[in-house]
């Protein structure tokens, strides 16, 4: 039997929670500063176990993934690494941010136990276990930030366990994380929040304002909505790099405004054109855009039939494929195929096959 330890059963934890109960040898305990959250967690059937401390949800467990905010992580680090941990136990996190908790754990960590920072590049406005959904994570990315002191036994063995959220594990550094994050999470949520409270601050003095509010206000604002305590702890936390972004976000406002002052029509075509093209390759059907790990470019020669060889190719030896996409396909060039794989051992496999039917392979 595994012990499962989901510390803050809220829509993260929550969701994660549903992943791994009933699965088979798999029991889930939970503990939230809430009781009547976890209450409710027991009540949905999301846990199989309600602790009332976290040293009884810690007691034994195999796993333990921290789903409280990033302002109280390392206190809880603190309070795990001052209670019996059981030998070979893996401690993660969902954090939205990666590099101080990571560095913060590294210093503290004991031999006997493993720290894995996590975050899935998945969520919602929403929060509480009420919003918790067992398809949450799925293809969505899942990062995790393993350090060179990281056993790869243990590295494995959350991956293996991670299987279950049917999310696509991609191992990124953690200060690279936060960098990209920030660019493509924590600002967008900032310019949603400036944006919603420039038009509230609007409408105070005409009301119009919210009810001609439409389609295109309300996409770009869903996220306004996420909760502030969150909120604030993500962007305290990543609040050097967001500082860098903010600078250059004016310098892309202040780009606009020269095009209006000077009515270059042009550059605002070519500004929107650039924005669509780039947009229209986020991945699909996925909830973050972070590069996935696992993806393969191979030249493939322009003839018909060769996307089929290639997928016969890699199914005939039972190597998974997730994705493929066609990047270039010009009557004049070869093409380029991107082959996107779930994991390291599949796309590894497929390098191997590829490059001994003579396909050209880049990563
Ligand atoms: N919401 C998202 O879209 C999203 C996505 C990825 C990662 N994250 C990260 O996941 C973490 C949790 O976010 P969430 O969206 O699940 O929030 P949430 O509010 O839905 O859940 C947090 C849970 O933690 C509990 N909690 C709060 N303080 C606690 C404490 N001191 N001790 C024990 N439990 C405590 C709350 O009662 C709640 O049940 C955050 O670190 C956040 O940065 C959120
Ligand atoms: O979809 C949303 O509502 C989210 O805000 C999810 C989102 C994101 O920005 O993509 C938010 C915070 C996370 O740490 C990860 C994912």
């Amino acid at each position: 039997m595994s012990k499962v330890a989901i510390i803050g059963v809220g829509l993260m934890g929550g969701s994660l929670a549903l992943c791994f109960k009933g699965k088979p040898g798999i029991r889930v305990a939970g503990y939230d500063i809430s009781p009547a959250e976890l209450e409710k967690s027991l009540k949905r059937g999301v846990i199989d176990t309600a602790c009332s401390t976290l040293e009884e949800a810690a007691a034994d467990a195999d796993f333990i993934f921290l789903c409280v905010p990033v302002g109280i992580l390392e206190y809880y680090m603190d309070k795990l690494l001052q209670t019996t941990l059981k030998e070979g136990c893996i401690i993660s996190d969902v954090g939205s941010t990666k590099a101080s908790i990571s560095k913060y754990a590294r210093n503290r960590i004991t031999p006997a136990v493993h720290f894995i920072g996590g975050h899935p590049m998945a969520g919602s406005e929403r929060s509480g276990v009420e919003a918790a959904a067992s398809h949450l994570y799925e293809n969505a990315f899942y990062v995790l930030t393993p350090d060179e002191s990281t056993p790869r036994e243990a590295y494995d063995r959350l991956v293996q366990l991670l299987q279950y959220t049917k999310a696509q594990i991609v191992r990124v550094d953690a200060k690279h994380h936060d960098e990209i994050v920030g660019a493509v999470s924590h600002l967008p949520h900032v310019i949603a929040v400036a944006l919603v409270n420039q038009i509230a601050r609007y409408n105070e003095r005409d009301g119009l304002y919210r009810s001609l509010a439409a389609g295109g206000f309300r996409d770009i604002t869903r996220i306004a909505s996420g909760h502030p305590d969150m909120w604030r702890d993500i962007l305290l936390n990543n609040r050097h790099v967001l500082l860098r972004l903010l600078r250059d976000w004016n310098g892309e406002v202040a780009k606009f405004a020269d095009l209006l002052e000077s009515g270059d029509g042009d550059g605002i075509f070519k500004e929107f054109e650039r924005a669509g093209a780039f947009r229209s390759q986020l991945p699909e059907r996925r909830k973050g855009v972070i590069t996935a790990l696992f993806d393969v470019y191979i030249d493939v020669p322009d003839h018909p039939g060769i996307i089929g060889q290639i997928a016969t190719l890699l199914g005939n030896h039972r190597i998974n494929l997730s994705n493929i996409h066609i990047i270039e396909s010009r009557a004049d060039v070869p093409g380029v195929l991107r082959l996107s794989f779930r994991n390291e051992t599949d796309m590894d496999a497929a390098i191997e096959l590829l490059k001994l039917h003579d396909y050209s392979v880049q990563l």
